[in-house]
């Protein structure tokens, strides 16, 4: 697939979250722009209002300038200036609401693109409570980022500046004493920085794990009530909340002494600076309508450097969520299909030639020269032991792994340079716990599918053993199933996959046989089922009914990785070999 926009910016930027962060907004700098203008228009009264205040004060105090007439005048000032900010800000927060919100969307929908690209074992490495977090957590974060960074930081420099500038056209001594803020203000982050990143960085990782866990312990909960294990499951979880409660706490410690030290700073500053004003009056140096307007400057200049300052735990965490965004978007773990021909037809003729497999994470090797010719519509059983790698060779057929040594070929094509998706969309899996989602029947069924006629579905249910079933149910095929197919029997959640498997009409099926143990009449329904749906296709199936095993053309019996017996049933039987010997156990 190609690179989405966002992973673009992302690849480019690897380092630098903030750079990261600015380019997410290409395609919105003009809307942020004007949005910024609006802005200065809406603010005009927070800097105009100081001085109307001053020439009110002035006029009521030093009978000098135009008395009451100036009075009004400025009140008139001040009441345009106000009503104004309404309309302003309506379309200020339009402009650059709309660029954060698609900047949220947008990573979203990158970051579910990625994840439908990543491989399926780093999938599984990564957890899906953990990419749950990502995606909506830190997303979250990104957009307080945005919003904060773009909103205030404007708020604090507009202000800022503002202030200085008038503050130095009109008395340059109380300019170079508001200057002595910022040195002040350098301190302080300078000396917290590191600390709230550090912080921040340790609390999102704490909280990605146990996102997790939860997700795990909910799906858990009927095991562990089954096995009344739910204080230890409660215990387990706890035992997280506690590392969060610490990892929070210290953040918080961290941040608000870094709050309560900058503002206590710049109070400090504040009546030292009402004191020098009030000095300059008494002095005749400036008028007492002034010294509430250096006042009101210099709370604006307080606030807009503090303001600075509680932003920053605000940026760390908004930055680090970048970053958390980023491992994913940059993640080189995904299946590549690029410039990769793609099949048209699919025989279903495999030869597996001298296969070895390691896990990434493990130095074990877990198949070894496996070596197998399977032709168009035969039916492969895999037989052996738990753990003896049955599932990793169907796996391998899936495309999901590559070999480690060897090479699989499918009707002479080597599967590692052909296009996957293209093969796969001749192939149906139909796994061991089947996997449906919350919609009904019908959806469960055709999902992937753009249109299927009457007749054929018909002709699936009937196939899948399902029809009787739909029949007797109030919505039919519309009825609901709950979230994993909650409200159906396990044979009936089987026999849906199948049919899922069967409408795709697939070349090459895939079936990791359920091992959960069924009453006599619905195991010969599936049976039934299974058989319609592998004639005719080839089939590899890691089989655990005997009925299954029986009706295969081959088996291979897999120990310790290594396919130490193929052939058909008869012949199995016949040699005497593992076959026979797991035959007698299972016996
Ligand atoms: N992601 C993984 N990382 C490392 N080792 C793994 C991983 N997945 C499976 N294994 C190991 O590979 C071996 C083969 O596993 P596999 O699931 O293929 O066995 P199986 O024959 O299908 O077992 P079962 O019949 O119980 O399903 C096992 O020893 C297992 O521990």
């Amino acid at each position: 697939m190609e690179e989405s926009f966002i992973q673009q910016i992302y690849n480019r930027n690897q380092k630098n979250s903030f750079k990261v962060l600015v380019g997410l907004y290409k395609g919105n700098y003009l809307r942020i722009f004007y949005s910024a203008v609006l802005f200065i228009i809406k603010h005009i009264p927070a800097w105009v209002m100081p001085i109307a205040i001053a020439n009110v004060i002035n006029a009521a105090t030093i009978q000098a300038g135009g008395g009451i007439r100036t009075i009004y005048f400025n009140a008139i000032i001040m009441v345009i200036l106000v009503l104004q900010n309404i309309v302003t800000n309506y379309y200020h927060t339009k402009l650059h609401s709309y660029a954060i919100r698609s900047v949220e969307s947008g990573l979203r929908a990158s970051l579910i693109k990625k994840l439908q690209e990543l491989s399926i074992p780093y999938q599984k490495e990564m957890q899906s409570g953990r990419l749950q977090s990502k995606i909506m957590r830190d997303v979250e974060a990104v957009q307080t980022l945005s919003s904060q960074v773009f909103v205030s930081s404007l708020n604090i420099f507009v202000n800022l500046i503002v202030a200085l500038a008038i503050t130095l056209y009109n008395s340059p001594t109380v300019f170079l004493f508001f200057i002595l803020t910022v040195p002040i203000s350098a301190l302080i982050i300078v000396i917290f920085r590191k600390k709230i990143k550090t912080s921040n960085s340790e609390f999102r990782q704490e909280m990605e794990e146990t996102s997790a866990r939860v997700i795990e312990m909910i799906e858990l909960v009927p095991i562990a009530r089954a096995h009344a294990l739910e204080n230890q499951e409660v215990r387990r979880l706890n035992h997280r909340f506690q590392q969060i409660l610490t990892k929070g706490f210290h953040l918080d410690i961290i941040q608000s002494l870094f709050g309560s030290v900058s503002w206590a700073s710049f109070q400090l500053f504040q009546i030292i600076c009402l004191v020098f004003t009030g000095i300059l009056a008494l002095r005749g140096s400036i008028t007492p309508g002034e010294v509430v307007m250096y006042q009101t400057y210099f709370t604006t200049v307080v606030n807009s450097v503090s303001s600075i300052i509680t932003l920053i735990p605000t940026i760390a965490k908004g930055l680090e969520s970048v970053n958390s965004i980023g491992e994913i978007l940059t993640a080189g773990e995904v299946e590549n299909h690029e410039n990769k021909p793609k099949i048209k037809q699919v025989d279903g003729n495999f030869s597996i030639q001298q296969v070895c497999y390691r896990y990434p994470n493990s130095d074990q090797t877990i198949l070894h020269d496996i070596n197998l010719e399977v032709k168009q519509g035969e039916t492969v059983a895999f037989v052996g032991e738990s753990g003896s790698g049955k599932s990793t060779i169907l796996n391998l057929l899936i495309g999901f792994i590559q070999p480690t040594e060897g090479r699989i070929l499918l009707d002479g094509h080597d599967m590692s340079s052909i296009d996957l998706r293209s093969f796969r969309h001749h192939l149906a899996v139909v796994p061991q716990s089947t996997i449906l989602f919350s919609g009904t029947i019908l959806q469960n069924i055709t999902y992937g599918m753009p249109s299927v006629t009457e007749e054929e579905l018909k002709r699936v249910l009937l196939a899948a053993n399902l029809w009787d079933v739909i029949e007797k149910l109030p919505d039919g095929l519309n009825t609901r199933i709950g979230e994993h197919g909650d409200k159906l029997s396990g044979g009936q959640r089987q026999r849906v996959s199948i049919a899922r498997a069967l409408i795709r009409n697939p070349k090459v099926i895939i079936l990791d046989e359920a091992t959960s143990a069924l009453d006599s009449h619905s195991e010969k329904k599936i049976q039934e089922a299974l058989n319609t749906l592998c004639h005719g296709r080839t089939t590899f199936i890691v089989a655990h009914r005997l009925s299954t095993i029986r009706n295969a053309d081959k088996i291979a019996v897999i120990e310790n990785g290594r396919c130490v017996e193929f052939g058909t049933y008869d012949e199995l039987m016949f040699t005497k070999g593992k076959f026979y010997e797991l035959k007698q156990l299972q016996m």
